[in-house]
């Protein structure tokens, strides 16, 4: 763990709250700020009294224009194309909808977006006219689908503006839009922007490492960099604090912005602030490189909410705090000096309505039939990235290429299609990546183009709207398949929208996904893409074959999963679950869409064959039959409600005879504070993993992946439990049970070896058995922790289940009427009545008490009663051979035997039901 002491001076006086402390220089910034804060309240008091009322903060123009939809820009002032902005023009306050002054009357909220880039870009067209452009990037097409928000988006327009001329009718072009401009300098950009954003945050947070070509420079430009950066960021907030209202929300975003949230509380503590990364946030060893690396933290910890794409993102940020700066993480996020900051997990998605409704537009047809007839013969393979080292373009033209060395039969019949959008063209390691993909893709040309045509189509450029979704939506009839693939190669991507833009674009066409594993994405749309690793070229080309190759079926059946969680979690769910939801205002119910569509309850069904038998031992007065399992009560109510049997719910906290009602058996004490932030992270996998669900139980949730994609679920749930080890059941009292399509959380101590002892207890009791029980059988199928069941019966067994079942029943002596069993157990005749208690045995579990806060029914015995029902009493004696334990289809178990199958085990109790009919079961008690 790194000191803390390792913080810059500065850092140590704030963290031991000197902020403000009297005394000190009156001319430090944080000073000046607040006496600038307190000279503007004063300035905008006179305004406003001046002006009469004006309730929407002075500068701010008229209700907005938007962004022109097709992106080929508008001169300001004109009319937008169609609308597509993150504001109606008559501001629809939805937070306000939600948000109640104290008189209970709806409330304006604001919202503040505040981001490195506007939503458009300005291009200087006079002295006093700009032009205005949609910018490109996911964070802005994710931003541009929220709506119904009163925002203002403060940001850099992504020019240099030295003249106050030129200031001044930007300022007004785009407060049209309500984007409010952040000015920075050419010297500012060049160190923030180029160097220290994008040439430092960025590589590094996608694992690139820190610029390695030439060491001593970058640490040498690092410091001022970093300055510079620090310097922005005030810029920003500068801009922030004059334009915020109280009562406004402010939501800072990216990697360009970590510094805001600190400069924007230090103005003002009540301010509420949100900050969200768009890229991964890495391992907290990769973020322990970077010089900054505890400033930046603190920095953020600053803001009242902090969000990222994937629980893996949120994961690494928060031991980043623990094991640099030496702070406390808890389930809900960062704690320091008892003030929390939250961290959570936000997926991003898309408009996909927009999406939807541009593929109707004349333009966007027109598009795609040019397209069609443009690659008529071929099947298409479409690349979207922004020029970026990190979207792995020449990975993906590689694979392409072993894919065509490897398939010539594919050759003329197969074309590449790569948009590459430059960007960060001024940050070298762009520029030189772009030759790099330029010369890769001549030479792949040159070896396998023809005279009239080429496999790959590289276009340097960006594409509007309209043109885009017809590229994403074009049909290629081929041998009369209709087909297309998309090929997203990134090597890390903090979520990459491009990938659900495509698969929103689909619709009926069903195309195949390509996915990066390291892709955010990939934990939301693997379930119906092929998920690759980018840097295995070999896998990335194969992968290629099988989706040119899919059936109409599987693609059909891949396709539907995505479509439906891309038309589902949309970029408003998310903004609303971020900001409304979440701490920045005030909680409201969840939309109740969660989950609406998932499996509620596996059907268990009761195998057909067992009725008759079951019956029969149920029926045999000397036999007793119990179900324990972990299913809950109505399980068992509906499948085995009918017999005469003991039915034990919920691994044992829950008993009843079938005569009779349900009772609790529950331990007191059981500390069940991990189930919420457990079942958020439950609900979370089970949204992004198609047919699974889960199930929230008395004492445990359960998770189950039984009915989805078996390779997905198990990735999914290594992902989950990975997150759960290292989050919210950090601390908790509670046992994790994988089973082979499951997760189990449940607290300590509830296991079914633990419930065995209450149960029997229960049963001896109520039966008034003074007879000894002369024999026990127990089968089933026990996971992990629930193999104490056998540890209960046979207490000198290890702990950990072995290897092997000690004998394969289906191989070894079955039972027959006559001869039951052989080998260990064949004695069950001769039963040894009345021998004696084995004192020295400790039950698992008989530490624990009935629950004091449950009503005890009567004839329901006292805690202390159950506790000792084996004490002094012989009625359990189970010698070596008055036991017979069976595994059931798991080898590496404690119990003595094995069954394979469901079918042997139904084969098995036939057997023995007719054994007991004949009346060889003698006095015996089965489990
Ligand atoms: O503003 P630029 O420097 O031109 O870069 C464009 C944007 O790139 C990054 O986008 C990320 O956000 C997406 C939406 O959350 C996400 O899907 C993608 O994986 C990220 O790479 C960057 O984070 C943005 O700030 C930039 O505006
Ligand atoms: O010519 C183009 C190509 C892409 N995009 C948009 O750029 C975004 C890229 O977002 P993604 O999350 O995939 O990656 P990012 O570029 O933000 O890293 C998507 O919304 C695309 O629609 C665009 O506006 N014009």
């Amino acid at each position: 763990m790194k000191p803390v002491s390792e913080e810059s001076p500065e850092e140590q006086h704030n963290m031991h709250g000197g902020k403000y402390g009297g005394g000190r220089n009156p001319t430090t910034r944080v000073e000046r700020l607040l006496r600038d804060r307190e000279l503007r309240k004063i300035k905008r008091a006179i305004v406003q009294d001046e002006a009469g009322s004006s309730g929407d903060g002075g500068e701010e123009a008229e209700p907005p224009e938007h962004p022109s939809e097709n992106g080929t820009g508008k001169e300001a002032g004109g009319e937008p194309d169609d609308e597509i902005v993150y504001g109606p023009s008559t501001p629809v306050t939805m937070i306000g909808a939600r948000s109640r002054s104290n008189r209970g009357k709806p409330m304006k909220q604001r919202l503040l977006v505040v981001a490195n880039r506007l939503p458009v870009s300005a291009v200087r067209r006079g002295e006093d006219s700009w032009f205005l452009e949609i910018s490109a990037g996911g964070l802005v097409s994710a931003l541009l689908g929220v709506k119904d928000v009163d925002a203002r988006w403060i940001g850099w327009a992504g020019v240099n503006v030295p003249d106050e001329v030129g200031q001044r009718a930007l300022t007004k072009a785009l407060a049209e839009k309500r984007c409010i401009p952040v000015f920075l300098d050419e010297e500012i950009v060049h160190l923030y922007y180029n160097g220290y954003c994008n040439n430092m945050l960025w590589p590094l947070f996608h694992y690139l490492g820190l610029p390695q070509e030439d060491r001593l420079a970058t640490t040498r430009s690092f410091q001022s960099q970093f300055d510079a950066y620090k310097r922005a960021n005030q810029m920003f907030a500068d801009v922030v604090n004059k334009h915020y209202q109280e009562g406004d929300v402010v939501w800072c975003h990216d990697y360009h912005l970590m510094f805001l949230p600190k400069c924007l509380k230090e103005h003002n503590s009540k301010m509420k602030v949100g900050w969200f990364l768009h890229t991964p946030f890495p391992s907290s060893e990769i973020h322990r490189t970077l010089p900054s690396r505890s400033e930046l933290l603190r920095s953020v910890l600053a803001a009242d909410l902090v969000g990222f794409h994937t629980y893996d993102y949120a994961r690494h940020f928060v031991s980043a705090c623990t094991r640099i700066l030496g702070l406390e993480g808890t389930p809900e996020g960062v704690e320091d000096q008892g003030r929390l900051t939250r961290v959570a997990a936000f997926p991003i998605g898309i408009d996909a309505d927009r999406f939807k409704r541009a593929l109707d537009l004349p333009a966007v047809k027109e598009h795609i039939n040019e397209l069609t007839k443009r690659f008529a013969g071929r099947k298409v393979m479409l690349g979207v990235d922004r020029l970026d080292m990190i979207k792995g373009i020449p990975q993906k033209i590689l694979a392409f290429e072993k894919f065509l060395e490897e398939n010539s039969a594919w050759r003329d019949k197969v074309v590449l299609l790569q948009i590459a959008v430059p960007t960060r063209t001024d940050v070298p390691e762009y520029q030189k990546l772009t030759s790099q993909v330029h010369e890769i893709v001549g030479r792949i040309n040159g070896r396998f183009g023809t005279l009239t045509a080429v496999p790959i189509h590289h276009l340097d450029r960006s594409l509007d709207f309209h043109a885009l979704c017809a590229l994403y939506a074009v049909l290629v009839i081929v041998f009369a398949l209709l087909f297309y693939v998309a090929l997203v190669t990134s090597l890390r991507d903090g979520m990459n929208l491009v990938s659900y833009e495509f698969v929103a674009c689909q619709g009926e066409k069903k195309g195949v996904l390509i996915l990066s594993e390291f892709a955010g994405a990939a934990q939301s749309l693997g379930a119906g893409a092929l998920l690759v690793n980018p840097w295995n070229i070999a896998e990335v080309s194969a992968s290629i074959g099988y989706a040119l190759n899919m059936s109409p079926d599987e693609r059909e059946k891949r396709h539907r999963h995505n479509y439906a969680h891309v038309t589902t979690h949309t970029a408003q769910d998310w903004a609303e679950t971020f900001g409304f939801n979440a701490t920045l205002t005030e909680s409201v119910e969840s939309t109740g869409r969660r989950g609406g569509d998932q499996i509620k309850e596996m059907e268990l069904k009761l195998h057909p064959e067992l009725k008759v038998s079951l019956t029969a031992l149920c029926n045999d007065t000397r036999t007793t039959v119990v179900v324990l399992s972990g299913s809950d009560r109505s399980v068992l109510d509906d499948n085995f409600g009918e017999y005469n049997m003991w039915l034990a719910a919920e691994n044992g906290m829950f008993l009843r005879h079938t005569g009779g009602d349900w009772m609790t058996t529950m331990p007191e004490h059981l500390n069940m504070d991990w189930v919420d932030s457990v079942k958020h992270v439950f609900e979370y996998f089970t949204e992004r993993t198609p047919r699974s669900h889960f199930e929230h139980r008395e004492t445990s949730l359960v998770w189950n992946y039984k009915y989805a994609d078996v390779e997905f679920g198990r990735l999914q749930a290594r992902d989950m439990l990975q997150h759960l080890w290292t989050g919210p059941i950090s601390n908790a009292a509670v046992d994790v049970v994988q089973g082979s399509r499951s997760v189990e959380v449940r607290s300590v101590g509830v296991t079914k070896g633990a419930a065995i002892d209450r149960i029997l207890g229960e049963i001896v009791h109520s039966k008034s058995m003074v007879t000894p029980i002369d024999y026990v059988l127990c089968v089933g199928h026990f996971l992990g922790k629930d193999e104490d069941i056998y540890t209960f019966f046979e207490p000198e067994l290890p702990s950990e289940p072995a290897n092997s079942s000690r004998m394969k029943l289906s191989e070894a002596s079955k039972p027959t009427p006559d001869k039951r069993l052989t080998g260990r157990s064949s004695s069950i005749k001769n039963n040894s009545r009345g021998s004696h208690v084995k004192s020295q045995r400790v039950p698992v579990g008989s530490e624990k008490k009935m629950s004091a806060n449950h009503n005890i029914p009567a004839g329901w015995r006292s805690p202390q009663e159950a506790m000792s029902w084996r004490e002094g009493s012989s009625v359990l004696d189970l010698k070596g051979d008055n036991y017979f334990s069976c595994a059931v289809g798991r080898k590496r178990s404690n119990a003595r035997y094995l069954l394979n199958t469901s079918d042997e085990v139904v084969a098995f109790l036939r057997k023995l039901a007719e054994a007991a009919s004949l009346g060889f079961a003698g006095n015996s008690d089965t489990l």
